[in-house]
């Protein structure tokens, strides 16, 4: 593995039985990165994520941290933070209890570190978990997980059930208290529009498969979104886009490159948002959109 890569994966499959849950799909992540993992429910963002912590047997390639997480497992959790899509934490306790529970299993784990993330968060230290908010057992779990002095964090559906003000808050603490340009972190969310300004980086998987694997940089530079005159749509679509909709009122075409010049100048040429382009990439033929052309 190189230096840079916390996680590479090549030709990795991930199955239950005779179902495919990833298929055949390569990647790295290196340090410093924000990588967003998106796809539709069954995609197999979860399956990934358990991967590569080492809960899902993989064929192919896997390196974590420079570990093989299925039989390294043990070594590779103490280096990493991660909250998992089921994440629970014991009702009956009271935080400092957790945070003691903590420091006894995870050697890189700082007690003083937790208490310091609490502060920015309303839960107390005496306060019992059963007591809190489902916001305020998102905080807690990302403060016990940030204080793990670690490289890599792994978040699967981290905001799921959170009101908007307090997935701002969680976003907000993990940008600020945890990634310092060396750290990374992977996030599988479906709220492709709020996280998007934060990631550096993004995953998209289709049915197991790894349609799009590009940072936001790039996508800007690959990527043209037209906006056109109604009566131009005929000429676009002879450019085959990707996909054709509306934003706000306006008929838009995405194009993967840039379209022919005839074709370009029948409109004026935007960004395309992350949510136009995961609709464009991993959209099944029987679901359009209501607001396609
Ligand atoms: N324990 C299991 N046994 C058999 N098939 C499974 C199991 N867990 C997941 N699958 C299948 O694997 C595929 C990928 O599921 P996975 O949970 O990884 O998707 P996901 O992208 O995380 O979905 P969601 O967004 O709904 O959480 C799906 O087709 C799912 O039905």
């Amino acid at each position: 593995m190189s230096n840079e890569n916390l996680v590479q994966a090549r030709g990795l499959s991930l199955r239950y039985g005779s179902k495919t849950a990833v298929d055949n799909i390569g990647f790295s992540i290196p340090k410093g990165r924000v990588v967003g993992l998106l796809g539709h429910n069954g995609a197999g963002k979860t399956s990934l994520m358990k991967a590569l912590v080492g809960l899902m047997p993989a064929q192919g390639e896997l390196q974590v941290l420079g570990l093989d997480p299925l039989r390294q497992r043990e070594q590779l959790l103490s280096g990493l933070s991660y909250i998992p899509d089921v994440a629970v934490l014991p009702r009956w306790a009271r935080v400092d209890e957790l945070i003691r529970l903590m420091s006894g299993l995870q050697p890189n784990f700082s007690a003083d570190r937790a208490r310091a993330l609490l502060k920015r968060t309303s839960v107390g230290p005496r306060d019992k978990v059963k007591t809190l908010s489902k916001g305020m057992v998102t905080q807690l779990h990302l403060a016990l997980v940030a204080a793990i002095d670690s490289r890599l964090m792994i978040l699967d559906e981290p905001t799921l059930g959170l009101d908007v003000m307090s997935r701002k808050g969680f976003y907000e603490m993990l940008i600020d208290e945890w990634c310092d340009g060396e750290r990374s972190v992977l996030i599988s969310t479906h709220q492709v529009e709020e996280i998007e300004t934060l990631l550096s980086d993004v995953m998209m998987l289709d049915e197991g498969r790894l349609v799009l694997n590009i940072s936001l940089e790039e996508i800007d530079s690959r990527f043209v979104a037209l906006s056109h005159d109604p009566a131009a749509a005929e000429a676009v679509a002879a450019a085959h886009p990707l996909l054709r909709y509306r934003q706000q009122g306006q008929a838009m075409a995405l194009f993967d490159g840039a379209p022919p010049l005839q074709v370009e100048a029948l409109g004026r040429r935007m960004r395309p948002s992350l949510v136009d382009l995961f609709m464009a990439l991993t959209r099944k033929p029987e679901i359009q959109p209501s607001a396609q052309v």
